[in-house]
């Protein structure tokens, strides 16, 4: 057992239950906190980690071995490129060539072909807009292949029409797409109704930022539709790779195929005219050069798409050698900016404000920016006069912060907020989240952008009780802690309610102090201080001594400055989580997000993922100032072009095209649960909540249960996981998930698992087991590295 352990705990008086957990907890922090001490385990020098995440790696990678191995077996008929066979692909791509003539198609569509062919034979026919199935000969010799025509195939009925289906493709799947589209937007009417649905629909994010000058929310309307889509998506896999597939050749060159359309349908008007004016010359006849011209030009256009398409070779080499001549350009440029910003600039600090209901959250951060001087006299005297005619001007401080009609009249924050302020040492972008728990995905979309936070507390009695207990206190510490906050600042509201008590607040920080350590934060990373949002008492200004004789620590908004500065992965690939879009008529469409890692340029081609479709970056704003780049740990505004409005949602990612974030389908994680209703067994649905994402998924497989005080396998292929448990188990998205190794990015590596409204568990991904659509070339030109 570690030293540190032992001294943490020593003095604990927690109950014996949670105290276990508490130990595995810590752990947790200890593997998720520090790279450092992540770097010392992996050498296998400190003897700090031992527990849950630690010391059982060789158990891990023989677990995770056999789960291959089943894998293996259970993937048979699914896609993985790594199990593709070149010999099979490039036999296929011989026999093509004989079938067709070597004239007939180049040698980058046969490959297409073959490749598709190795994945579903169908989708080689369709590629190629062929009347053939090429397939896998599983009767006789393994690896042999043998092309039938379709007709004979008992997809005949299916398959028919199709050359008129490619044809139509860009406008199939425009509709297919826009399908999609609605997955994630929800007409504000019905968010209350909608949030609390079957765990194993997606909830709904429902996220507007209130500062900006955003002209239009693009969030839509999703309906019940939408969720029977979804789940007849997951019955059908098929359908879903088909469409993905069919986005993927279309996709990145809408706009251009587009275009193409448009060009040929107006050439087709033409030529319609000009067979009338034939039919009324009683000539009526089809012309052969005509049909020819159409057919090659049909060819063309594939070749197009398929040149430039994010499958190209041409495009990744032409993507890497963009990246490589750039990458110079802005690591010179972040060196320079870091080297100003050290001197002269303030640390940039994104800070999340939330708790449960009432707490008095947006009442703190409006009496704080009144204090600060940040809003104006008159807005003041406005929301005193507007809050007084409402019956409710205590809510005056409130309504800085909750700025729409319907948080005023119902009195509750929807909406993140979003306001900026500056300490003597920082640059603080906050966010206002709410606290009721069907808000639950906003609060979780805030969060995903902060670096800190402030978890508001009701000192009064039995308020505190009450959501410590039964409220969503709990659930907020657990959530910031899933979403990579290790900073706390935990303020302690209404205390002139409680005429500034020193017990009652003593006994409120001792509780919260225990369950914050067991929640991962260490004891350096939390911080207490006793406040007043209504009368702003040592929100500022410091308490008098008058109001409160015992306290003489810092005001909060030290407090706030006292932040330790966060680690940004700059160095690593460019990852963007969406949190809000809009569109405006004469700029066009802006996604808003928050930098996970590395950096980004103006004019920079980034791909939009799970999409797989590529867009422009034209103008990056911060706090709407114009900038030429950004980098980790920035909330920025882009200004894009390039990809369909419609396609976008929030909880996508913007990626670097040449190394994007993996889709991923099956993954390996350890988890370690809180008190799910029901026990978690193989075949467990809850929702998924990674970055400010969310997605039904499947407890698939159980690896194994470790021991909390020691990390080390207790048991293999448990039949359930017991509450406060650590375990090892795989897990399956309906659809998918963009996630990263926790080695890697440990920023989109952890997630929570809930159900009904409550967190369930929460976890690290530990092994990426099966991915979507990754490109042979990419995969290759890995391997070369
Ligand atoms: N007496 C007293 N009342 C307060 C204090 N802070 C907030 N309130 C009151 O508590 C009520 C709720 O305040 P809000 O600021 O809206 O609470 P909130 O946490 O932002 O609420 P949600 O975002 O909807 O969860 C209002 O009536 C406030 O006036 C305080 O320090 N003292």
């Amino acid at each position: 057992m570690s030293t540190r352990r032992e001294k943490t705990f020593k003095d604990d008086t927690w109950e014996a239950e949670t105290q276990n957990f508490a130990t595995s907890y810590e752990n947790f922090e200890d593997l998720e906190g520090s790279l450092s001490q992540y770097m010392y385990k992996s050498q296998k020098t400190t003897p700090d980690l031992t527990g849950i995440f630690q010391g059982d790696d060789d158990d891990y990678e023989e677990e995770d071995y056999c789960d291959e191995q089943n894998e293996k077996n259970d993937d048979n008929d699914s896609f993985d490129p790594d199990k593709i066979d070149q010999e099979k692909m490039s036999t296929c791509v011989e026999v093509l060539k004989e079938w067709y003539g070597s004239d007939r198609f180049s040698h980058d569509e046969l490959v297409m072909a073959g490749w598709y062919g190795n994945y579903d034979p169908e989708y080689a026919a369709d590629w190629l807009d062929q009347n053939i199935i090429v397939t896998k000969n599983n009767t006789s010799s393994e690896n042999s292949i043998f092309f039938t025509n379709k007709s004979k195939n008992n997809n005949q009925n299916k398959n028919k029409n199709k050359s008129n289906e490619k044809k139509n493709q860009n406008n199939k799947n425009k509709n297919q797409n826009r399908k999609k589209v609605n997955k994630n937007r929800i007409n504000k009417k019905d968010k209350k109704k909608n949030l609390s649905k079957s765990p194993i629909t997606k909830e709904r994010i429902i996220v507007t930022k209130k500062d900006g000058n955003k002209s239009k929310n693009m969030s839509k309307n999703q309906n019940n539709k939408n969720q029977n889509n979804n789940l007849k998506k997951l019955t059908n896999k098929e359908q879903l790779e088909r469409e993905n597939i069919d986005r993927l050749f279309t996709g990145n060159l809408q706009e251009q195929l587009r275009q193409e359309n448009e060009k040929e349908n107006e050439n087709e008007k033409e030529k319609e005219k000009e067979k009338e004016k034939d039919k009324k010359k009683g000539k009526g006849k089809v012309n052969n050069s005509q049909l020819k011209k159409a057919t090659n030009k049909k060819i063309d256009l594939l070749k197009i798409e398929q040149n430039q398409s994010v499958l190209s070779p041409n495009f990744k080499k032409k993507m890497v050698a963009q990246r490589n001549k750039k990458s110079q350009k802005k690591l010179d440029l972040i060196l320079t900016k870091y080297k100003v910003d050290s001197k002269s600039q303030l640390q940039k600090l994104n800070l999340v404000i939330c708790g449960h209901v009432d707490a008095g959250k947006s009442t703190i951060t409006g009496h704080l920016l009144t204090q600060l001087g940040l809003v104006s006299n008159k807005q003041t005297r406005n929301n005193e006069k507007k809050s007084e005619k409402l019956g409710k001007p205590s809510f005056k401080f409130a309504w800085v912060m909750d700025s729409h009609e319907e948080e005023r009249v119902h009195g509750v924050t929807i909406d993140v907020g979003i306001t900026h302020f500056e300490t003597k040492t920082k640059d603080i972008t906050l966010l206002d989240t709410p606290g009721h728990k069907d808000f639950i995905p906003n609060m979780i979309s805030g969060a995903a952008q902060a670096d800190v936070a402030i978890l508001v507390i009701d000192s009064r009695n039995n308020s505190f009780e009450a959501g410590f207990k039964n409220g969503q206190t709990k659930e907020h510490v657990l959530l910031l802690r899933s979403l990579s906050v290790s900073q706390i600042i935990v303020a302690v509201n209404k205390m002139d309610y409680v005429n500034w008590s020193q017990s009652r607040y003593d006994e409120i920080v001792s509780i919260l102090r225990k369950f914050l350590r067991s929640s991962g934060f260490s004891n350096q990373n939390y911080w207490f201080v006793p406040v007043s949002g209504l009368t702003g008492d040592n929100l500022y200004k410091p308490v008098s001594k008058k109001v409160c004789a015992w306290y003489d620590g810092k005001t909060m908004y030290e407090t706030i400055d006292n932040f330790a500065p966060v680690e940004r992965p700059i160095d690593k690939p460019l990852r963007v989580s969406i949190t809000d879009l809009s569109k405006d008529q004469i700029q066009g469409l802006t996604i808003s997000g928050k930098i996970e890692s590395g950096v980004v340029m103006k004019n920079d081609s980034v791909l939009v993922m799970p999409l797989f479709e590529l867009c422009k970056i034209r103008h990056i704003y911060s706090r709407q100032q114009n900038v030429l780049w950004a980098k980790a740990g920035d909330n920025i505004e882009f200004l894009v072009s390039g990809v369909d409005e419609e396609q976008l949602t929030i909880g996508q990612f913007l990626c670097d095209p040449t190394t994007p974030i993996p889709v991923v389908q099956r993954f390996t994680a350890r988890i370690v649960t809180l008190n799910p209703k029901r026990p978690i067994t193989k075949g467990y649905k809850c929702l998924c909540y990674i970055q400010n994402n969310n997605e039904p998924i499947t407890i698939v497989r159980l690896l194994n249960i470790l021991d909390n005080s020691t990390g080390k396998i207790k048991s293999k292929k448990p039949r359930l996981v017991p509450r406060k448990t650590s375990a090892t188990v795989v897990i399956e998205p309906q659809n998918s998930l963009c996630l990263e190794n926790f080695s890697f990015i440990k920023e989109l590596a952890r997630f929570t698992l809930r159900e009904d409204g409550i967190t369930v568990a929460m976890g690290i991904v530990k092994k990426i087991t099966k991915k979507k659509f990754v490109e042979p070339t990419l995969q290759s030109n890995t391997k070369k590295k």
